[in-house]
């Protein structure tokens, strides 16, 4: 079975063709810059890259664009379009009302615009994404895999803020959590690697890509996520400032005479480790290179950036009433070993964790970074969130599912 996963952002979308017989990635890329000059595709196979300049004024435009790649006769992987099977598309807000993947319908679109209000940067675009597959393959089925779905079976009491319950009931402010797909994939392979029974275990998955988040996955389920009512809170990010006391918000408005929006959007793309380094930059490579020279600002950033995730770690070692392995993924964690082994050696040898530096040497790949006798593991477990979908995909439409429970 072929498989297209299309992963549809703002102005991006990522895509993957996939033969689902033996898990093989056909080809793979991105379509940037959509509806902005300098448009283009950056397409991938067998290691290979292209990249075709193309202006795409819209997001059906671009997945034109990325259909006919895939059937080019140079650098595409198939002929005809009716030899793709099925297109999972990654969709950031579920709501409370998918706890697992779908099949894309009517009503399941409804929903998803329905939820926009509450993903309003992600879930627009990635209804296009669907809306444009629906358009140019026709009869063609559709799956959608959820950020949120891996999460929504947390328990009440790790969803609910503590403010007026009538807020809950009227418009479903609630923490949802992100990343879900990526959290499942991570803590079952972590569970995989280490030989633990996955329905059995306590992981911590530590996702520290652009956009940051941790989870406490007890016994295969989501049961706390740092991230909340958007992917704004928890981990400091990029450009997202993560937590922080809401009067902040009230004084800025008031002091800098700014509109709601003005401060929602100081705190989404101006703050972290962007706001942090005064403009120098949201990449953490940037940062990691300026503290390695000793610049003090980089160095309090990376230290700033550090702690949080290790006081996150601390208390989901808590929720869980223990923990069996930390694993890392995502750009920075999968490629970072300064960052690792400062928040293991720093703050985390209360826990009987110990790094072995040769193993954390390493950007990319599965590796169990702890010595033997940590008495909690470490490891390093590249995320791959399309091959979820993938699965997902193919799995509702051989077994004929509506939804595919977790
Ligand atoms: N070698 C590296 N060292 C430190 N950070 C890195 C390295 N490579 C990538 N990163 C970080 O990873 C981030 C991107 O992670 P990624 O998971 O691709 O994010 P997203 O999917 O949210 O766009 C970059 O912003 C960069 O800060
Ligand atoms: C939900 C979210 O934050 O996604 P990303 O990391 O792709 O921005
Ligand atoms: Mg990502």
């Amino acid at each position: 079975m072929v498989v297209l996963v299309v992963n549809s952002g703002s102005s991006s979308i990522k895509y993957q063709l996939l033969d689902m017989d033996d898990e093989n990635v056909l080809c793979k890329g991105i379509a940037e810059r959509i509806g902005i000059p300098g448009s283009r595709i950056v397409h991938k196979k067998n290691g290979e890259k292209f990249i075709v300049e193309k202006p795409m004024v819209n997001h059906d435009e671009a997945l034109k664009a990325v259909l006919e790649i895939l059937k080019d006769e140079k650098i595409g992987a198939i002929k005809d379009f009716n030899e793709i099977d099925a297109v999972g598309h990654r969709v950031v807000h579920g709501g409370e009302k998918f706890s697992g993947s779908v099949l894309i319908t009517d009503e399941v679109i409804n929903a998803i615009e329905e939820f926009s209000y509450l993903a309003p940067l992600h879930n627009p675009p990635n209804l296009m994404g669907i809306k444009a597959i629906m358009k140019l393959l026709p009869g063609v089925p559709n799956v959608g895999v959820f950020d949120t779905a891996f999460h929504a079976k947390m328990p009440k009491k790790a969803y609910l803020y503590a403010i007026p319950y009538e807020y809950y009931e009227k418009y479903k402010v609630r923490r949802y959590g992100f990343h879900g797909t990526s959290h499942r994939y991570v803590s079952k392979r972590t569970a995989e690697l280490l030989g633990l029974d996955y329905n059995n275990s306590k992981i911590i998955t530590v996702h520290l890509g652009n956009g940051a988040s941790i989870a406490a996955v007890k016994n295969g389920k989501s049961i706390d996520t740092s991230m909340g009512f958007t992917p704004l809170e928890g981990l400091v990010m990029g450009t997202r400032s993560g937590d922080l006391d809401p009067s902040i918000v009230t004084f800025l408005m008031e002091k800098e005479g700014l509109s709601a929006e003005e401060v929602y959007t100081i705190l989404n793309k101006k703050s972290g480790v962007l706001g942090l380094s005064k403009n120098f930059s949201s990449d953490m490579r940037d940062i990691e290179d300026k503290a390695l020279e000793n610049d003090p600002l980089c160095r309090l950033v990376l230290d700033i950036y550090e702690y949080r995730i290790a006081k996150y770690i601390g208390a989901y070692a808590a929720a869980m009433n223990g923990v069996d392995a930390i694993s890392f993924t995502a750009g920075v964690g999968e490629n970072s070993p300064i960052t690792r082994e400062e928040i293991c050696e720093n703050y985390l040898s209360f826990l009987g964790i110990k790094i072995d530096k040769e193993k954390n040497n390493v950007k990319g790949k599965e590796m169990i970074i702890s010595t033997p006798d940590s008495k909690t593991k470490v490891l390093v477990v590249p995320t791959n969130e399309e091959l979820m979908i993938a699965r997902d995909t193919k799995e509702i439409i051989e077994k004929g599912l509506k939804q595919l429970d977790y």
